[in-house]
């Protein structure tokens, strides 16, 4: 069974149909790119897959449910997670304080009782505590803990809100962007780590522009021109695709 199933998902802005009848499958374990030229509808799919606002018809499921008239934060707790395009770091905050929130959004204590340090919130935070340090080390930030997360460079506050999306325990993570800001020395890091991540078994669906990032770790790609699908299949087959390679060059 596929993790996610897109069926016909289309979304409509007044007289725009931004997303038209979209339909593909996340299968466990990939890592799936949405590509395409600007405006092509891929942060509006994202937006309907995560729950930000509502398809105008069609359907996503996850797990095999129907996600439809979801919350945000309920897909979030079934296992959905996502980053944005423009990196938000809570300020004020250090790198292990931030993974520490997004931790704090599952845990049984809450964040309010956790925040007044109730007694009994006190070992449930040791372990969350521990649990985001090691998160941070996993995605080999761990020397920052205690820096002000803001403070950092844009490859290392990626890295930060990668281990904050993980700290939800994720069975899939949404990427929107994962190298918009970021050098290619720091591109080339990011892509490393989707990957580790995905080796622990993790599945990733990205939407990217940058195409030697998108090749080099997708293990197949949709791409997407005026909202519609126009191809899926793997990276070697995307880079031969004759409307493909027309609408990248037309872009030029
Ligand atoms: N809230 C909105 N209201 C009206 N139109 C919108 C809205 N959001 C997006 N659009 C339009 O829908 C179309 C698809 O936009 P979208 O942002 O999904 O594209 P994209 O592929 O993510 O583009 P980019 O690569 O530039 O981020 C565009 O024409 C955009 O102007």
């Amino acid at each position: 069974m596929a993790l996610l199933e897109v069926n016909k998902l289309s979304k409509r802005f007044g007289g725009l149909l931004a997303v038209n009848d979209v339909s593909f499958h996340v299968e466990p374990g990939q890592i799936k790119a949405v590509i395409g030229p600007n405006g092509a509808g891929k942060t509006t799919l994202f937006n309907m897959i995560s729950g930000t606002f509502p398809a105008s018809s069609g359907s996503v499921s996850f797990q095999g449910r129907k996600l439809k008239r979801k919350k945000p934060f309920q897909i979030a707790s079934l296992g959905m997670a996502r980053t944005f395009q423009n990196i938000k770091m809570f300020s004020g905050m250090t790198a292990l304080e931030n993974v520490m929130v997004g931790r704090h959004i599952q845990s049984h204590a809450g964040f309010f009782a956790s925040m007044f340090r109730m007694p009994w919130t006190w070992k449930e935070e040791r372990d969350i505590r521990e649990k985001s340090l090691e998160l941070l080390a996993l995605l080999e930030i761990e020397k920052y803990a205690h820096t002000e997360a803001s403070s950092l460079a844009f490859g290392q506050q990626r890295a930060v809100e990668l281990a904050r999306a993980l700290a939800l325990e994720p069975s899939l993570l949404l990427l929107d962007e994962p190298a918009a800001g970021l050098n290619i020395y720091e591109t080339a890091e990011v892509g490393r780590l989707i990957m580790k991540i995905r080796d622990l078994g993790i599945t990733v669906l990205l939407v990217e522009h940058d195409m030697s990032l998108v090749m080099d770790i997708s293990d197949e790609i949709v791409v997407l021109c005026f909202g519609e699908k126009i191809a899926e299949d793997i990276p070697k087959n995307i880079q031969q695709d004759p409307e493909v390679i027309k609408i990248y060059l037309g872009e030029e």
